[in-house]
């Protein structure tokens, strides 16, 4: 799963991962994250997600970061928004695309990093309040997974995470998106969070609508609150 894998899946609309309505799990369990109004939300992996829309209309600052350029692109037009392209100053590579919703009367920012996640550091992304993952730490292959527990807790200074998974028999489909059991949460997040299951439901995998699939939500808190 390295870029040239996301490059071209973008290039192809392979992209069955994006979903057209906001995610319900996402408006069912937002409560837990207990976030006053104005906090600053860290999606990683974002893809075009509509639910940036959503968190930017309940009033929050949204900071995402994608490896392709053209999904950040797609994300702004189809929501009508023109961005401010600006360069990261250290590293010309990274970049950041940054507009405000229109028609909203108080006009929340969002952010969306052109960059491996990998190649942020937490200053380049600013004060986080709570990360959301919705089908990012899933497309991630297992030897990468460690390192991006471990690269959220750094970026977002171990702030409280709202976390989907799903858990299936890896064997039966290869993933992505992939299975993550929950001893798997427990070894990525448990050094530096609480782990609460919010919910863990059957559900459907479009690539592979026959298999037996449990989706789960999760709520991390910092350890040292
Ligand atoms: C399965 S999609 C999920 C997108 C989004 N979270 C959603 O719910 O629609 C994973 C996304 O992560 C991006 N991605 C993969 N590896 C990345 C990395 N190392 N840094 C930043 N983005 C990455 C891919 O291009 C892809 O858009």
């Amino acid at each position: 799963m390295n870029s040239e894998f996301w490059q071209a899946r973008w290039q192809e609309g392979r992209i069955g991962f994006h979903q057209s309505e906001v995610n319900p799990l996402l408006i069912k369990y937002i409560n837990h994250l207990d976030l006053p109004v104005g906090s600053r939300i860290f999606v990683p992996l974002c893809g075009k997600s509509i639910d940036m829309v959503w968190l930017a209309e309940q009033g929050h600052e949204v900071v995402g970061v994608e490896l392709v350029e053209s999904a950040v692109q797609e994300f702004f037009a189809e929501h009508n928004i023109s961005p401010t392209i600006y360069q990261h100053t250290d590293n010309p590579a990274n970049k950041y695309y940054q507009g405000q919703l229109s028609g909203q009367s108080s006009k929340q920012t969002i952010t969306l990093w052109v960059a491996d996640i990998f190649a942020l550091a937490a200053d380049d992304i600013g004060a986080i309040d709570a990360v959301y993952d919705r089908a990012a730490l899933i497309a991630l292959p297992a030897d990468t997974r460690p390192k991006y527990s471990d690269q959220i807790q750094q970026l977002s200074h171990h702030a409280s995470q709202l976390l989907l998974t799903l858990n299936y028999d890896q064997n039966e489909w290869a993933g992505p998106p992939f299975s993550i059991s929950p001893d798997q949460i427990l070894q990525y997040y448990s050094d530096y969070y609480q782990i609460a299951e919010l919910e863990g439901e059957p559900a459907t995998l479009n690539a592979n609508p026959e298999m037996t699939v449990t989706e789960h939500v999760w709520l991390l808190d910092d350890k040292r609150d």
